[in-house]
């Protein structure tokens, strides 16, 4: 039985419709991502697995409960990341952690969380002066105090440098790899690549997609790009159209330079193609389409 189970969920504001009938389930063990435009509603649909927000129809459950029927449990099981805003900027580390496990009956062991995320030697650090990355880092520590079953992160890795977002990455694998369920509302298609293993992706207010991140990209037209200017010109570029996987071919005026949309087999043909032709490709370049790629594909199409 999934752990968190969302079926039909709807919520307006003010009579306009931000969630519209949005189902998922998410696995326990599972790194499970929520991606989509600015105001596609995702924070709205976590609020509500988090009980923070009341469905106007359809259920939510976590680990079976009800999480606004039963707020007090699901807050023991679920732990949620705090915004900026939520802590004093003169408390430091150690009083943040000592104040956040106070609230549980059973709170996991302050000491090793922060050793565990490299915060035990900024314990005396007042929240105000931590870096970007060791808030982030906090920030996950108090979301682990109770001991979670399952963590809620949304927009986890905003406003990090790169290097501060990849060890924030390896500290979410280490956290699922110990046994901790994970939803994450991601902007970012590299994270949801790197660390997903399946996404919903929402766009105003609808599930369009919900897969792995390999999937979706295998949705996409196309999943790999092979381009190259030919040594000369190609005759016939119906021949390029006909190979196995192709599902478009371009040349562009200007340079002659030929792109095909394809997937592996595609590009081993077209290879093999201008090498039984004695054409050469110069400047040639094959791409794995993205995540990004399959997420314009898949929100772009009304926008
Ligand atoms: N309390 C509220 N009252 C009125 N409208 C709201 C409220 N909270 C969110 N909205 C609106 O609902 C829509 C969905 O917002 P939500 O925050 O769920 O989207 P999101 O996908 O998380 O967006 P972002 O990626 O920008 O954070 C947006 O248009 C937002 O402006």
């Amino acid at each position: 039985m999934p752990i968190i189970e969302v079926n039909a969920l709807r919520k307006s504001y003010g009579g306009r419709l931000v969630v519209d009938e949005v189902g998922f389930g998410v696995e326990e063990g599972e790194i499970f991502g929520i991606l989509g435009p600015n105001g596609a509603g995702k924070t709205t649909t976590v609020e509500c697995v988090e009980g923070l927000r009341v469905p106007d129809s359809g259920t939510v459950r976590v680990a079976g409960l009800d999480p606004v029927a039963d707020r007090h449990r699901v807050t023991r099981l679920l732990g949620a990341q705090l915004q900026e805003s939520e802590l004093q900027p003169k408390l430091t580390v150690r009083e943040a952690l000592e104040l956040y496990s106070a609230f549980y009956p059973e709170p996991a062991d302050w000491r090793r969380l922060a050793e565990r995320l490299g915060l035990d030697t900024h314990l005396t650090r007042r929240f105000a002066k931590l870096s970007g990355g060791q808030k982030q880092r906090l920030s996950i520590a108090l979301a682990l105090i109770g001991n979670p079953r399952v963590v809620v992160l949304d927009e986890l890795t905003t406003g990090l440098d790169p290097r501060a977002r990849r060890d924030t990455w390896r500290l979410i694998e280490e956290v699922r790899a110990s046994g901790v369920t994970v939803l994450l509302v991601t902007h970012f298609m590299e994270e949801a690549q790197q660390l997903c293993d399946r996404v919903a992706v929402i766009d105003k207010g609808r599930l369009v997609a919900l897969d792995t991140p390999a999937g979706l990209i295998d949705r996409s037209s196309g999943s790999t790009v092979i381009s190259f200017t030919p040594s000369e010109p190609l005759q016939d570029t119906g021949v390029l159209a006909r190979l196995p996987g192709a599902v478009s071919v371009s040349v562009d005026e200007r340079d002659g330079r030929v792109t095909v949309h394809g997937d592996d087999d595609t590009a081993d043909a077209v290879i093999s193609l201008l090498a039984a032709r004695r054409v050469t490709a110069r400047h040639l370049r094959v791409l794995e389409t993205t995540l990004d790629d399959a997420f314009l594909d898949l929100t772009e199409q009304d926008a």
